[in-house]
């Protein structure tokens, strides 16, 4: 695997990749490999013959009081777990590199709608950070498709979005959630849990679980099945930042006609904000 950190390596190299005729994947991720990520590497290697991850703790999509500074960086540990995947080529350029002008006066891709409330609404600028440089990444790295996760789920629809608004040349590809045994999503922020709320954490999936099984046995009332849920966490000893029911594929509120519901959810243990979904097709025509 190749390792490169300025636009002229990567594009070089892309470009040789394309001169013998390979298709290009390429997943974009901010380090700290885990097997959620992998299954993204792993996904792009199935549909394309030249995988491209990059490694960028993107300073744009991070809030004046996030964990820009404490993110985890384990460069050398993911080198050696994306050689393993299968990757080609990783770009991990400085920030220098990607905002050579400073981030001030950085052109913006703002996406209107699906980037508004959920994660949006708690970390305003974060989508457009997103949004603004995956743009950039897809210019540098021309990607045939790109693989996200569901996880991020509401990243997923603002990418999505973008891609067909401002007719990307490139394919999206969605990868479930790779779960820890006991449900917990995999997460590079689960690394920053103490081991008491470790064992607390999989109470956000099993809330999830719990709702998206009533709405399979019929219930509608979104509002109260929601207010349950909410009181489930804070018994739990979560702080919910929200817990919402949507349709998964406007985002729009979900109602008793949406056949594909989206139960989506942020919530904070201790310091942590974990993030999960599940998606629910209830059937309703
Ligand atoms: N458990 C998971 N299953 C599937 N995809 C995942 C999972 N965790 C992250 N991803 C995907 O990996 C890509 C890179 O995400 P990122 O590097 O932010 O990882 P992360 O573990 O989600 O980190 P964070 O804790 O900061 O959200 C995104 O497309 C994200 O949706
Ligand atoms: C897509 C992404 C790599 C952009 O910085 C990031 O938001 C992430 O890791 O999900
Ligand atoms: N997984 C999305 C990146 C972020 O939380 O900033």
């Amino acid at each position: 695997m190749n390792v490169v950190r300025t636009i002229a390596d990567l594009r070089a190299a892309v470009t040789r990749a394309r001169g013998e005729g390979k298709r290009v994947g390429f997943v974009p991720t901010m380090g700290n490999l885990h097997d959620g990520h992998i299954a993204l590497v792993r996904k792009a290697g199935q549909r394309a013959d030249f995988v491209v991850a990059s490694i960028f703790v993107n300073p744009l999509q991070f809030g004046p009081n996030e964990d820009l500074a404490s993110y985890p960086r384990t460069l050398a540990a993911d080198q050696d777990k994306l050689f393993e995947a299968g990757c080609h080529l990783l770009f991990a350029p400085t920030v220098e590199e990607m905002y050579p002008s400073g981030q001030t006066l950085q052109t913006i891709v703002s996406v209107p709608g699906v980037s508004e409330g959920l994660c949006g609404g708690s970390r305003p600028g974060h989508f457009d950070g997103v949004s603004t440089i995956v743009t950039k990444l897809f210019n540098m790295v021309l990607p045939d498709l790109a693989v996200f996760g569901e996880k991020d789920f509401q990243q997923l629809a603002v990418i999505r979005t973008m891609v067909r608004d401002l007719n990307m040349p490139v394919q999206i590809i969605g990868e479930p959630i790779v779960r820890a045994e006991d449900g917990l999503a995999l997460s590079s922020r689960n690394g920053y849990l103490s081991a008491d709320e470790r064992a607390t954490a999989p109470v956000l999936y099993r809330t999830l679980s719990q709702l998206a099984q009533r709405v399979r046995g019929g219930e509608r009332d979104y509002p109260a099945l929601l207010t349950e849920g909410e009181n489930a966490l804070r018994t739990a000893g979560l702080r919910p930042d929200y817990l919402e029911a949507r349709d998964a594929l406007t985002l729009q509120p979900a109602t008793e006609q949406t056949t594909q519901v989206v139960i989506l959810a942020a919530a904070f243990l201790g310091k942590t904000r974990l993030i999960d979904n599940l998606l629910v097709e209830t059937g309703t025509h």
